[in-house]
């Protein structure tokens, strides 16, 4: 059974400021815990007010290292990257930004790299922000032949390469994307959502749990944590 606990906003200013104000609390808690934080952190348009605002909290950010929970097979520079969006958020304010990809092209190569710079670092994130697609995909965990290796990937490992099919309009590209067991693996697992279209698709996941035909349904239905999933029209 999912423990979800959903938290509805009227806008999306309202949701960015919950949820930055969230990570923040975290981030502290983390330092004084254990002296560092580790945030894995979604790329796509509806994280980035929260960005804006989590930017501006007066944290400990050369304590704070940030990985995307997955990533896009393109250069650095190019806009549809998704540490580039982080790197010109974060890295102003001091945090340790970790790019999971270099320039190798061969998808499943790009999963194995990507993994093996994670492992060099301490483990588990404290939070795991995750969106969605309307296509039902999380992170890069999408529909396709490669489906199942991000689903069923041996516990250890946190990275793998995947080719979604379809390729998504918007980013016409391999990925490589954290496994599910490295997404649940979180101490805080939270998702951030926009549009009606979204919330009924995520809520009829949710309510599928294994038997779901979506990446996102397939995914929670292994969580053991309670997650809360924010979302604003
Ligand atoms: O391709 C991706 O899409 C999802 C959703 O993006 P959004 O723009 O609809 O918020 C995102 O969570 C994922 O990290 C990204 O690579």
């Amino acid at each position: 059974m999912i423990e979800a606990e959903f938290w509805d906003y009227d806008s999306v200013d309202e949701m960015a400021d919950a949820v930055a104000g969230d990570i923040g609390f975290i981030v502290e808690s983390a330092i004084e815990a254990r002296g560092n934080a580790l945030l894995a952190l979604p790329g796509g348009k509806t994280p980035v007010p929260i960005y804006q605002r989590l930017a501006k909290a007066e944290l400990p950010w050369k304590r704070v290292t940030i990985i995307p929970g997955d990533e896009r097979l393109v250069p650095m520079d190019n806009e549809l990257s998704n540490v580039r969006a982080l790197a010109k958020t974060f890295l102003p304010v001091g945090a340790r930004v970790i790019p999971v990809t270099g320039d190798i092209a061969d998808v499943k190569l790009a999963g194995n790299s990507a993994d093996a710079r994670l492992q060099d670092l301490p483990w588990p994130p404290d939070v795991v922000l995750l969106g969605m697609g309307t296509d039902g995909h999380t992170a890069s965990i999408f529909p396709g032949a490669d489906l199942e290796d991000a689903l069923n990937a041996p516990k250890a490992r946190r990275m793998v390469g995947v080719t979604p099919d379809p390729l998504p309009p918007e980013a016409p590209v391999g990925r490589v994307t954290l496994t599910r067991s490295a997404i649940l693996s979180a101490r805080t697992l939270l998702i951030a959502i926009t549009g009606q279209e979204k919330r009924d698709l995520l809520e009829q996941a949710i309510e599928d749990g294994h038997s779901s035909k979506l990446p996102i349904g397939r995914v929670l239905a292994e969580a053991e944590q309670p997650i809360d999933i924010h979302w604003a029209p």
